[in-house]
């Protein structure tokens, strides 16, 4: 492990990280990739998007065509505009437009570009975090402006086809789920041993419906939810960490203590490739729980809308009823962000009307009584909703342009009033982790409480905090040298296939 230094540890600026942030500049990298195909090909796709919808939802739409017509065009023009941006390599970060900007942040972003003269760097020579995230943020402020377009999700329809496309899977799991709320409503003989395997099994869930996103699949029409899934698997994994495993007993030779310490490198590796969870601090999040939390706060921060928000549900679901939350605080993002991230709407239409699409759309393909059981779910959680027993917020820091190591500068409402008071803040997804680790070129086997700096710190009260993520960019942190070294050299491609992931925890209030 290679720990830092308390000094590089908390003084993060923009311009002055302890390892060089994940850029474009190496020619086939993945941001390098992101920045030439895979995000215009996303912005393209929204331009389509709009040409197909010739009415916004907007209510005034209808009454004035010819304005929505002209307010459509700009908006094309505009991010035809960006696309041609993107591919200028003399082009630098413009300010975002400020006038008719109705977000809220504006000013905020514009000072952040300024403070750290990003409007002189090139897309290349920006930080990759920085200008993904000012893309959508751009996008964003250009339907923002609009004053007949800017209530339309153009990410809308794509996020619920996740959900739609996996009503088997949905369905099969409401029945277990509502089978298992009746019985710890029925007894309490319910015990933490089987707690323990109960919550494993409901992170878990929650950690694998992150393999579902459509920023990596923009292409992905619906039809198939396993399509999505075997996208995944299409690594050559198994086989070729096994034989790399293999090939690490083979070389032993006579000693002793080598012979035990190959030993113990081959289970590592053999596990991570058997489990695809590089590092898992489950066990450890569980003994906090159990052992602390009884009636606690607990945040989750989301990340996409459809079956991986349903996965979170049902993990809050497990948590509420089984009394280690008294509250559940969901955030989620306030204008649409990596194509398929949660918005509001997004949660409210799995509550009100996802039942509903089960029997006009899937009524053959879903399992027997599971559209019932997600109706019974739904009524639940809706008042859950009512009662505040569950929450929903959408700060817009979350889509703001920085990284969490500025939240508690940057957002203190956010942070003093909110985070501070959770027992326990999980973090969804890639792009989380990427943010919650700056998205730096880490040594891998840097500790995750390490690279999260403030985050960690006790002196500022945080809160413990988990990630749960698969694998989607370039950046990672606590995974052990030989289980990265391993992958490296037998699995091109592996950091980004999402097919494999880490649990992490930090939890600045233990005594450790
Ligand atoms: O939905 P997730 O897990 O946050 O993944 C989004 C990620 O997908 C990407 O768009 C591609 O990896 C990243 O830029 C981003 O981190």
């Amino acid at each position: 492990m290679m720990i830092l230094p308390q000094n590089l540890r908390y003084s993060f600026s923009l311009d002055n990280t302890p390892f060089p942030p994940c850029k474009c500049d190496k020619e086939g990298s993945f941001s390098s990739e992101s920045l030439k195909t895979r995000v215009p090909f996303i912005v393209q796709k929204i331009i389509t998007t709009v040409k197909n919808h010739s009415s916004s939802s907007s209510s005034s739409a209808t009454s004035n065509p010819e304005k929505v017509q002209e307010a459509q065009n700009v908006i094309i023009k505009e991010l035809e505009q960006l696309i041609n941006e993107m591919s200028d390599p003399s082009a630098t970060l413009s300010l975002l437009k400020e006038e008719g900007d109705t977000i809220g942040d504006i000013k905020q972003c514009n000072e952040i570009l300024t403070q750290y003269n990003f409007t002189d760097k090139t897309w290349v020579e920006t930080p990759f975090i920085i200008w993904e995230t000012y893309l959508y943020r751009r996008v964003g402020g250009i339907f923002a402006r609009s004053k007949y377009w800017s209530d339309f999700d153009y990410f809308f329809d794509q996020k619920l086809e996740t959900f739609i496309s996996a009503s088997q899977s949905v369905s099969i799991l409401a029945k277990q789920t509502l089978a298992d709320d009746i019985a710890t409503l029925k007894t309490s003989t319910s015990t933490n041993a089987d707690d323990s395997e109960n919550f494993a099994g409901v992170l878990k869930g929650s950690l694998w419906g992150n393999q579902n996103d459509l920023s990596m699949f923009p292409d992905f029409d619906g039809d198939d939810f396993n399509q999505m899934q075997e996208k995944r698997q299409q690594s050559e994994a198994s086989s070729a960490i096994a034989s790399k495993a293999q090939s690490i007993v083979d070389g032993q030779d006579d000693d002793d203590d080598d012979n035990d310490e190959k030993k113990d490198t081959n289970d590592k590796v053999q596990t991570a490739l058997a489990t695809k969870i590089l590092e898992d601090h489950s066990p450890q999040i569980w003994q906090y729980l159990k052992n602390n939390v009884k009636n606690g706060r607990i945040d989750i921060v989301l990340d996409n809308a459809g079956y991986e928000l349903y996965m979170d549900l049902l993990l809050a679901n497990w948590l509420t009823t089984h009394g280690y939350a008294k509250v559940v605080y969901f955030h989620c993002k306030r204008i649409p962000w990596y194509v398929s991230d949660v918005c509001k709407p997004d949660f409210y239409w799995i509550l009100n009307d996802s039942p509903s699409q089960y029997r006009q759309q899937r009524q053959n393909m879903v399992a027997e009584g599971g559209i019932e059981a997600l109706e019974v779910l739904t009524q639940k959680w809706k008042t859950y909703l009512e009662n505040g027993t569950w929450k929903l917020e959408d700060d817009l820091f979350w889509t703001g342009l920085l990284p969490f190591h500025y939240l508690p500068e940057n957002a203190n409402q956010l942070w003093t009033e909110e985070l501070t008071k959770s027992d326990l803040v999980i973090f969804k997804g890639d792009l989380n982790f990427r943010k919650l680790t700056h998205d730096l070129s880490w040594d891998p086997s840097v500790p995750f409480a390490d690279a999260i700096g403030p985050l960690a710190s006790k002196s500022i009260f945080a809160p413990p905090i988990v990630s749960l993520r698969t694998t989607k960019a370039d950046t990672v942190v606590n995974v052990d040298s030989d289980i990265y070294k391993a992958l490296d050299d037998s699995e091109p491609g592996w950091l980004t296939s999402g097919s494999y992931s880490t649990i992490l925890f930090s939890n600045p209030r233990s005594d450790n």
